[in-house]
């Protein structure tokens, strides 16, 4: 996919790796629809951003639990943009303690990007085709045992993406659908776990899990990311880690 002229949609994209996501994305000449609950961030990153990028970045509110809100992101995006080509359902949360909504952003906020990605771009639905990208993580292929319902999360994220990405519904719909798996970052790795496990009998287990992980610079996994949306096949789900070229997960040997 040749990225110049293409609009972006990028949840959770005020911090971490998706801030990185729209930085690249704006730096390879798409135009950049930022969505995030956050709006305060959103609003002051944007500003900043239209600097360099003028009447290329927006900032869309938006709560993935939401579906009513998500949905007007996607036409506010599509109205001031011009439309809609790419999907980056990155939003998410790792805590354990929260379980419930962490299912909610992790897994059906996921759906819900999807399912307007095609409502929006399905050429069964008289759109154009395009792309989304679903944030899993590194646990999508390697447990957290100190995490279970975010691993289950992050595993069904990958099989997820297995099934919409199958030709079946590419060639229904003209979307391709890939996951990016990236490592954990340093910032990640020195948080304090106790507020994200749902026992404090957990702790052994988090530094356990953690151990012999080296950290991910976001950048990397930003530029990883234009890789995987020219070149990687529908369907499959990418394990990043710090410098190394990505590697295509399992998922069902
Ligand atoms: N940071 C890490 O170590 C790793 C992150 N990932 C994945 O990468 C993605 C991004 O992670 P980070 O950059 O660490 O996140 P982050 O915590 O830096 O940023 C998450 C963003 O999502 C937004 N957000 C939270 N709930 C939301 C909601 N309901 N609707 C819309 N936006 C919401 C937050 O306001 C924030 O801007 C996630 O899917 C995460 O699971 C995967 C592996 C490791
Ligand atoms: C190369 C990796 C191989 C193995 C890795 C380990 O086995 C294991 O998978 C370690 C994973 C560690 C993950 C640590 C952090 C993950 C963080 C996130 O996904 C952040 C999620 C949400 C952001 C918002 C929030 O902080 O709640």
């Amino acid at each position: 996919m040749d990225l110049k002229g293409k609009v972006a949609i990028v949840t959770g994209g005020v911090s971490g790796y998706g801030r990185a996501y729209c930085e690249e994305l704006l730096r390879h000449g798409c135009k950049v629809s930022v969505c995030d609950i956050d709006s305060d961030a959103g609003d002051e990153m944007v500003h900043n951003l239209s600097k360099i990028a003028k009447d290329r970045v927006i900032f869309c509110p938006c709560d993935v639990t939401d579906y009513p809100q998500f949905e007007e992101a996607f036409q506010t995006t599509i109205s001031k943009l011009g439309g809609v080509d790419i999907v980056i359902n990155n939003a998410s949360l790792m805590n354990d303690r929260l379980w419930e909504l962490e299912v909610d952003v992790n897994l059906n906020g996921i759906i819900r990007g999807l399912l307007l990605a095609y409502r929006f771009m399905g050429r069964d639905r008289g759109g154009c085709g395009g792309i989304v990208i679903n944030a899993g993580a590194s646990s999508s292929a390697h447990p957290m045992i100190s995490l279970p319902v975010f691993t289950a999360t992050k595993h069904a994220v990958a099989a997820l993406t297995s099934c919409y990405g199958d030709k079946l519904h590419v060639n229904l719909t003209g979307v391709k659908v890939i996951a990016i798996c990236p490592a954990p970052t340093e910032a990640h790795l020195a948080a304090d776990p106790r507020k994200r496990l749902l026992s404090g009998e957990y702790e052994q287990a988090w530094h356990a899990d953690i151990s012999n992980t080296m950290p991910v610079k976001c950048e990397y996994v930003a530029k990883t990311l234009i890789d995987l949306l020219k070149k990687a096949p529908s369907g499959s789900s990418w394990l990043v880690e710090n410098g190394q070229l990505p590697k295509q997960m399992s998922l069902f040997p």
